[in-house]
């Protein structure tokens, strides 16, 4: 595997225990992804109700819980990583890693439970600025997740002051700054290869991308980008993506502000590197002013069929981008 050997030791202490000597675990599975499968817990000491990822041991495994535990220090909006276990399970070497449980389950989920008061804009803009929080936090540490989708935005409970977090690092990555800088003796210039030269800086802006699509649903309930036929990427698809090929249609964009819909055009540049910046996005009015509350109708999310289809296009968006 391509992953560099940096993280094959942990750079904080794990247990080697059993996580049974402190969680009583639950058969109860709370969603699988597909680096592993989450399953409730509780804290036997506190009573506390925890959310438990199983991982097999890998150097993908291994980069996964550094930089998620990395990155939920100092940052609200990323899933806390409250324990990690090395363990033998199922005659597997297994990581455990052990978070907050997030209560309030899926970003799209609870929009489509929405029954009491219609949902707006201005809530659309509120979920944004929370993913916004999350991804600034991620990229001033020269860290990408490159996996931004509706499974992996979750909230904390099901009361109106939930909050949305951010869990599920298995594609997030570290710029190369983890390698020598460039002015180390060591390159000469004359013979540097151009891996070393392009820093992957793209990394960063695939979440931009995502962020792009995942707004563009909020606001109307169906993707940017979709295949024509149903079923997962089609090749027209692809085109269209890699295109930058997608509309506003006037029934269901008519009543959204003109600057949602410019700042969804600039997320969804095609070239990464015309494609804005999370500190351009933080500032955006949009996010830092007070947005209109219209209602935004998104009965097409809510077909079950439909966010099936939904769900495949974003990954498909995301493979494509990274
Ligand atoms: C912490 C982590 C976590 N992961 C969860 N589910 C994962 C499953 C794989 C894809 N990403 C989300 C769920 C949770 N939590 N809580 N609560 C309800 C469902």
């Amino acid at each position: 595997s391509n992953i560099s050997e940096k993280y094959r030791q942990f750079p904080f202490p794990t247990r080697r225990n059993a996580v049974t000597d402190e969680y009583e675990v639950s058969k109860e599975s709370l969603g699988v992804g597909i680096n592993g499968k989450v399953l409730t817990c509780w804290q036997r000491e506190t009573r506390r109700k925890c959310a438990l990822k199983i991982l097999k041991d890998s150097d993908k495994a291994r980069r996964e819980v550094i930089l998620h535990k990395k990155a939920c220090d100092g940052c609200d909006y990323i899933v806390k990583v409250l324990d990690v276990y090395e363990n033998m399970y199922a005659s597997n070497r297994c990581l455990l890693i052990v978070m907050e449980c997030m209560e309030g389950g899926e970003l799209f989920n609870r929009i489509r439970q929405r029954q009491d008061k219609p949902y707006t804009e201005r809530e659309a803009a509120n979920v944004i600025s929370m993913i916004a929080k999350a991804v600034a936090h991620l990229h001033h540490m020269d860290m990408a997740h490159r996996d931004l989708k509706p499974e992996n935005l979750l909230f904390t409970n099901t009361t109106d002051e939930a909050v949305l977090k951010l869990t599920d690092f298995g594609f997030a990555k570290e710029g190369n700054n983890e390698q020598r800088p460039l002015n180390t003796p060591c390159y000469t210039p004359y013979y540097v290869a151009p891996e070393i030269l392009s820093n992957d800086k793209y990394d960063k802006a695939c979440d931009i991308w995502s962020m792009g699509v995942i707004m563009y649903i909020l606001l109307c309930g169906y993707p940017p980008f979709f295949s024509t036929h149903g079923g997962a990427i089609s090749a027209g698809m692809k085109t269209k993506i890699k295109a930058g090929e997608y509309q506003f249609p006037k029934a269901e964009w008519k009543n959204v502000s003109q600057e949602a819909k410019s700042i969804i055009q600039k997320m969804l540049t095609v070239d990464p590197a015309n494609r804005v910046t999370i500190d351009w996005i933080m500032r955006c009015p949009w996010l830092t002013g007070t947005v209109p509350e219209t209602p935004i109708d998104i009965r097409p999310m809510l077909d079950a069929e439909n966010y099936e289809q939904m769900r495949v296009e974003i990954a498909a968006a995301n493979h494509a981008q990274r």
